[in-house]
C-alpha cells in the first residue's frame, strides 16, 4: 500500500497548489432531473471530447505505458507545477479544512459563470466541459424552462418573460440555482447564461456568498449568433427573429456590463467563439486542465492520509480493485489487487490494539509533486514522500520514498465519473 500503517496526520508541506476537492462527479437525482429537463427542452448534451492537443491513451496503450513506467523508461514531460522543497506547510486550519472536503461536498464550491450572447455556443461548450472535466452544468435558462414545465406558480410569469426576451426576477433564478447546487453532490459548477444583469450578480453573491473562479465569455458577432439560433431547431419559443433581436439588445444593455464588471477584477477569460465547435473547445481546455491537476493531487493526498491513519475504507474507495504496484514490500514483484495492501492495514490495527499505545501519529510530507495529465481521463502524480515514524523500534526515523501514482477517471456502476488509483511505483529515495 506504500507506507506506514500507524495512526498519523498528513502534513502537506512543500507545495504551491492549494487543492480544493476531489471531483467524483456524482449524478444525484437532482442532476438527473436537470438532464431530464434538458431533454424536455431539447437542449444539446452532445459532443464527445475532441481531445484537444493532448494524446488520449486507449486501454491498450495505457497498459504499454504502465509497462514503460514500471521499467523506469518513462520520462514525464509536459504541463506540471513545480514545488520548491521547504515551501510553506499548510496551516492546521487549512489541513482541517481540506480534511473536511474528503466528502467532496464543501461550503466552498468552485463556480464558473459562462456568459456570451444568445447562440454564442455556451450550452454546446458546457456539454463538452462536462464530458472532459466533470463539472456539473447548470443552465439558468434550462432551470427556468423546467420550472415552467413543472407547473409552478411562477410558470406563466417566467414563460411570458422568456417570450419577451426579458430577464426573470433575480430571486426566482437565484433560488433555482441555489437549490440545484444544494441538491447536487458536486463541488464544481458551470453556471451557464447567468448572471444576466448586475442585479442577478449582486443577489447571487449576497444569497450564496460565492465568488466565481472566473467568467468564461464566448465572444461572437450577432450575425453568426442569429444564424446559429435560427438553425437550432429545438422548438424554443424564443428562437424567432423578433425575440432574438430583443435578446441581443438585453444582452448588450444588461449582460455586457456584468462582463465589464468582472473585467475590472481580472476574471474574464474571453474566447473567440466564431470558429468550429472543436476549435472553440481547444481554446477552452487550458482553462480547465489545472482543476484536474489540482483534484488529482488532492486525491493523492487523501490516499496518503488514508494510509497513514490506517483508514482502509478510504484506501479501498480510491483504489481500483485491480490496483497494480511495485513497492519495496513486494520484493521487486508486481502485485495486483488490494489484498496485499490490506494486510498492512490489518497488521497496523492488530499491533495498535495489542500494544494499547496511542502515541503521536506517523506524518507524511509530499515534496516536489508533479501532476501530468494524459488526455482528460488519466494522470500521473509523482513526488517524494517523507514519512516521520514516531513509534519504536524506529522512533523519530524519517523514511524517504519516490512515488509515482497513476490515476484513471472511470465510470462507476451508477454511471458516475470518479478517479481511481490504478497503479503505483514506490522505491527508496536516495538520501543525502
Ligand atoms: N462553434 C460553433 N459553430 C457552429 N455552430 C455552433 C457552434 N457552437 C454552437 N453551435 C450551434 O449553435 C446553436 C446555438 O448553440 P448553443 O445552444 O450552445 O448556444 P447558447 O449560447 O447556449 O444559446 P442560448 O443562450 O440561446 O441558450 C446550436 O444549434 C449549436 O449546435
Ligand atoms: O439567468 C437567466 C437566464 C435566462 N433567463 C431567461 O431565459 C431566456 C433563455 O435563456 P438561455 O440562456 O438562452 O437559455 C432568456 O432570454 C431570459 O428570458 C433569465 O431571465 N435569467
Amino acid at each position: 500500500m506504500g507506507g506506514g500503517s500507524a495512526r498519523s496526520a498528513l502534513t502537506l508541506a512543500s507545495r504551491t497548489l492549494r487543492t480544493r476537492c476531489v471531483t467524483y462527479l456524482p449524478a444525484t437525482s437532482a442532476s438527473l432531473q436537470l438532464l431530464e429537463a434538458k431533454s424536455l427542452t431539447g437542449r444539446p448534451e452532445n459532443g464527445s471530447s475532441s481531445g484537444g492537443d493532448q494524446h488520449i491513451f486507449s486501454k491498450d496503450s495505457w497498459q504499454t505505458l504502465l509497462t514503460f513506467a514500471a521499467a523506469g523508461l518513462m520520462a514525464f514531460t509536459g504541463s506540471s507545477f513545480s514545488v520548491a522543497a521547504g515551501a510553506p506547510v499548510l496551516t492546521e486550519d487549512e489541513t482541517a479544512e481540506n480534511a473536511g472536503r474528503a466528502s467532496f461536498k464543501s461550503t466552498n464550491p468552485r463556480v464558473i459563470f459562462v456568459l456570451g450572447g444568445p447562440g454564442s455556443g455556451k450550452g454546446t461548450q458546457c456539454a463538452k466541459i462536462v464530458d472532459s472535466y466533470g463539472f456539473v452544468h447548470l443552465s439558468a435558462g434550462d432551470l427556468l424552462r423546467a420550472e415552467i414545465n413543472s407547473g409552478s406558480e411562477n410558470g406563466t410569469m417566467i414563460q411570458n418573460t422568456i417570450k419577451e426576451g426579458k430577464i426573470v426576477p433575480s430571486e426566482v433564478t437565484v433560488r433555482l440555482l441555489q437549490k440545484a447546487m444544494e441538491e447536487c453532490n458536486s463541488n464544481n459548477f458551470l453556471i451557464d447564461g447567468f448572471p444576466r444583469n448586475e442585479e442577478n450578480r449582486a443577489v447571487f453573491e449576497h444569497v450564496t456568498g460565492i465568488e466565481p473562479e472566473f467568467i468564461l465569455f464566448f465572444d461572437c458577432p450577432e450575425e453568426e449568433m442569429e444564424k446559429r439560433i435560427l438553425s437550432r431547431n429545438q422548438g424554443r419559443e424564443d428562437d424567432n427573429l423578433e425575440t432574438i433581436r430583443k435578446r441581443f439588445k438585453v444582452f448588450l444593455d444588461s449582460t455586457v456590463p456584468v462582463v465589464n464588471h468582472y473585467e475590472t477584477t481580472g476574471k474574464v477569460r474571453k474566447i473567440n467563439a466564431t470558429r468550429s465547435v472543436d476549435d472553440v473547445f481547444d481554446m477552452v481546455q487550458p482553462l480547465f486542465k489545472h482543476f484536474v491537476q489540482d483534484d488529482l493531487l488532492w486525491a493523492t493526498e487523501e490516499l496518503l492520509r488514508g494510509i497513514d491513519t490506517g483508514d482502509y475504507s478510504t484506501y479501498q474507495r480510491l483504489c481500483h480493485p485491480k490496483l497494480t504496484a511495485f513497492e519495496p514490500e513486494a520484493q521487486g514483484q508486481l502485485v495486483e489487487g488490494l489484498d496485499f495492501h490490506k494486510f498492512y492495514f490489518d497488521l497496523g490495527k492488530a499491533l495498535k490494539s495489542s500494544s494499547g499505545t496511542h502515541g503521536p501519529a506517523v506524518q507524511s510530507t509530499i515534496v516536489a509533486p508533479k501532476v501530468v495529465l494524459l488526455g482528460t481521463n488519466a494522470g500521473v502524480v509523482t513526488y517524494t514522500r517523507l514519512q516521520q515514524i514516531p513509534s519504536s523500534p524506529k522512533a523519530g526515523h524519517t523514511s524517504a520514498h519516490n512515488e509515482t501514482r497513476v490515476w484513471e477517471r472511470q465510470k462507476n456502476d451508477a454511471g458516475e465519473w470518479e478517479w481511481k488509483h490504478i497503479h503505483f511505483h514506490r522505491s527508496a529515495a536516495p538520501t543525502t
